[in-house]
């Protein structure tokens, strides 16, 4: 069964720890809001959990293909966007047409992503996550640039992600609404 589960985890950056004891346990359908001050780690964090970083104790148990979204947008500039995403979705197996709708890119899907605006990179590495078919996403600040209309597709992809049995982590400063979920403050 698909789950993420930290168990006393400790996170250390530059020898310096940033925190310990961090315990939570999520399964299908579940989300967990990570929020705490600029440096608390909220990013390492998710990199922990997505297996690119190392934790300094504890355990880390993952079931299930993850997905990350982190500042840099894993998408070739020069491409046009339906083309940069399909290029995923030739690794990953994902349908582009419902991610670019999902996040409200289709009308976008021609322009070179080095075009977007920032709210709409924002979009497209949401999009990216969707058409990776991973059952984790780990969301680091996804709403940042986005418009009130972005933060609610944002809201509507992370429901329609856990109602189809995945599980989200977000890391955020802003109002994202995520009914249930669990809250950790570092
Ligand atoms: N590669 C690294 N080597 C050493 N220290 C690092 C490295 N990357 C990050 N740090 C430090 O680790 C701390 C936590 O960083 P992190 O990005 O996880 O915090 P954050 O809670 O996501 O912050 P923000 O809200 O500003 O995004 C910071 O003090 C940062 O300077």
């Amino acid at each position: 069964m698909t789950h993420l589960v930290f168990d006393a985890v400790t996170g250390e950056r530059g020898g310096r720890t940033l925190f310990e004891g961090v315990s939570f346990a999520l399964a299908a359908g579940d989300a967990l809001r990570v929020s705490g001050a600029n440096g608390a780690g909220k990013s390492s964090l998710l990199r922990i959990a997505a297996g690119l970083l190392a934790s300094a104790g504890g355990t880390v148990g993952v079931e299930g293909r993850v997905a990350i979204t982190d500042e840099r947008l894993a998408l070739d500039r020069e491409r046009p966007l339906v083309k940069a995403i399909a290029f995923w979705a030739g690794i990953d197996g994902g349908d582009v047409a419902f991610a670019l709708a999902g996040t409200g890119l289709t009308d976008l899907a021609e322009v070179p992503v080095r075009l977007l605006s920032t709210g709409q990179r924002k979009r497209a590495a949401l999009a990216r996550v969707e058409v990776a078919g991973a059952l984790i996403w780990l969301l680091d600040e996804p709403a940042n640039g986005l418009d009130t209309a972005g933060v609610a597709m944002l809201e509507a992809l992370i429901a329609r992600h856990r109602a189809r049995g995945g599980i989200a982590v977000v890391a955020t400063h802003q109002p994202v609404a995520l009914p249930d979920a669990q809250e950790l403050v570092l």
